[in-house]
C-alpha cells in the first residue's frame, strides 16, 4: 500500500475511502444510455456519450438539469424545473432497469480492494450518485463484500464537494478522519478532503467535468488504479 500509505504518518492509515463513478467504475456508458433514454422520451434529442462524461459528478439531479439546460439550450440555471423534473424522473426509470450492463470496472480495482481489504484495513464508497442505485453497482461487480459502509448523494443533506459525506463515512466505519485517505476522480472529491484536510488521491482517467483533475492539485495523482497499490 506505498502510495496511499505515504500521505499518513507510518501506521495511522486504518481506511480509505473511494469515489465511484469515473475511480472505481466506468459507468458514463450506462448512465449516458439511460439519460439519452430519457431526453429521447422527453421529446428532445440525445446527448451522447462524450457530452454526459462531461456532466456527471454532482448528482442525479444535477445531470438531469445539465442534460436539460442543453436540450433546451439555456444556461444550467434556467432549465424550467418543471422540464428537468420530468427528465430526472425519466432517467430514474430507465437507470433502475439497467446500470450497469455497458459499465465496467476499471483495470485493478477489484484486486486492490481485496489486497486492502486483507490488510485490515477499512474501505468505504463515499459517491454523490443516489444510494439506491449504488448497491446494485457494486454488487454488480464484486466489489460491495469490501465496502459494507457506502454513503450516497442522497444519504445526507450535502453531497461533496462538501465534507459532510466523508465525515459520515469516517462516523459509519468507526474511524478518526485523521486515520483516513480519500481516493477519487474529480475537483469534488479533492474539496471535499481539503475541508476536513484529509489527504486525497485522484486517478487522472475519470470524469471532471472534462478538465484535467491536476488542476485540483490532489496529493497524489495516478494515471492506473494499481499505481495506488
Ligand atoms: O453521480 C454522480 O454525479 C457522480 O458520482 P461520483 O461521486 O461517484 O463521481
Ligand atoms: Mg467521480
Amino acid at each position: 500500500m506505498s502510495r496511499l500509505a505515504a500521505l499518513r504518518a507510518p501506521h495511522t492509515l486504518r481506511g480509505i475511502l473511494f469515489d465511484l463513478d469515473g475511480t472505481l467504475v466506468d459507468s458514463v456508458p450506462d448512465l449516458a444510455w439511460a439519460l439519452d433514454e430519457a431526453l429521447l422520451a422527453c421529446g428532445f434529442a440525445a446527448a451522447g456519450v462524450e457530452r454526459v462524461r462531461g456532466w456527471v459528478g454532482n448528482g442525479a439531479a444535477k445531470l438531469a438539469q445539465r442534460a436539460t439546460a442543453w436540450a433546451l439550450s439555456v444556461a444550467e440555471e434556467a432549465a424550467p424545473e418543471h422540464e428537468v423534473q420530468r427528465v430526472l424522473e425519466s432517467f430514474y426509470d430507465f437507470y433502475a432497469s439497467d446500470s450497469s450492463s455497458r459499465s465496467q470496472l476499471y483495470p485493478g480495482v477489484r484486486e486492490a480492494l481485496a489486497h486492502w481489504s486483507q490488510l485490515g484495513l477499512k474501505l468505504a464508497c463515499v459517491t454523490n450518485k443516489p444510494e439506491r442505485f449504488t448497491h446494485p453497482i457494486l454488487r454488480e461487480f464484486a466489489i460491495d463484500q469490501y465496502m459494507p459502509v457506502v454513503v450516497g448523494g442522497d444519504t445526507l443533506p450535502q453531497r461533496k464537494p462538501d465534507p459532510a459525506p466523508l465525515q459520515h463515512a469516517c462516523e459509519l466505519m468507526g474511524l478518526a478522519p485523521e486515520n483516513v485517505v480519500m481516493v477519487g476522480d474529480s475537483a469534488n472529491d479533492v474539496g471535499a478532503a481539503r475541508a476536513i484536510a484529509m489527504p486525497v488521491a485522484c486517478v487522472s482517467y475519470g470524469y471532471n467535468h472534462g478538465e484535467p483533475v491536476s488542476a485540483a492539485q490532489p496529493d497524489i495523482l495516478v494515471d492506473h488504479f494499481a499505481d495506488l497499490v
